[in-house]
């Protein structure tokens, strides 16, 4: 089995809306992009495989896991130690800095003291931010924005990165920089990367395409 594999999934949502999703099974390390029109079921499958939601029908296993076997607290443990999660609208704690925002999600994944400030600022430090670190989020750019969410995406280290549309906010060059940024960041990690997004222009990035 793969570091990630997806079996016969059905996600219902209420009575209406049962979201399909294909049979899917990545190894560790792989980067793919997730492609498909609005609606279609990407987040869906973003939110099974961070643990944030269980399916309906069907099975989801992450790193010889399968995670709708775990009880709400393994899958929160699930989720701060090994997700990382690049949200599209960043999800920054505003009345927090910059360093606070990574110290926050490290926090979560049980790092903190010493190593934990050590850390985030090393990580803050290799996306170009270390200049901010007292700094609001709402007196940064977009493109710092985003960087923020990035380093607390992955200063824990995670082996699985989930990004929801990490472009949609970037002119095309910042979108340019931040897509390399995470792809180097996923490779430096050794971490499993799953990208989704209905930009076209995203996906000429990534050696494997899973369309929904
Ligand atoms: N909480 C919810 N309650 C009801 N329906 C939902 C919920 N979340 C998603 N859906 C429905 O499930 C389907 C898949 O939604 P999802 O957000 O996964 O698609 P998506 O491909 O990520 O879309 P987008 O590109 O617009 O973000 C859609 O029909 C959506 O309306």
């Amino acid at each position: 089995m793969g570091e990630v594999c997806l079996k016969g999934v059905v996600v219902r949502y209420g009575e209406e809306v049962a979201v399909t999703l294909p049979d899917l099974e990545l190894a560790a390390g792989e980067q793919v992009v997730l492609l498909g029109p609005s609606g279609s079921g990407k987040t869906t499958l973003l939110h099974l495989l961070a643990g944030l939601l269980v399916p309906s029908e069907g099975e989801v296993w992450v790193a010889g896991m399968n995670l709708a076997a775990l009880n709400e607290s393994q899958r929160d443990a699930y989720r701060r130690g090994k997700v990382g999660y690049l949200f599209q609208d960043f999800y920054l704690a505003e009345g927090y800095t910059v360093l606070e925002n990574v110290l926050l999600g490290l926090g979560l994944a049980g790092i903190r003291g010493r190593v934990a400030e050590n850390r985030a600022k090393e990580v803050l430090k290799t996306l170009g931010l270390e200049h901010r670190l007292g700094h609001t989020p709402k007196r940064l750019s977009t493109g710092e924005r985003q960087r923020v969410a990035l380093a607390r995406a992955v200063a824990h280290r995670p082996s699985l990165l989930l990004a929801d549309e990490p472009t949609a906010h970037l002119d095309r060059s910042r979108a340019k920089v931040a897509l390399e940024l995470l792809i180097h960041t996923a490779i430096g990690l050794k971490a499993t990367l799953v990208l989704a997004t209905h930009d076209p222009w995203v996906v000429g990035h990534f050696p494997r395409q899973v369309e929904l």
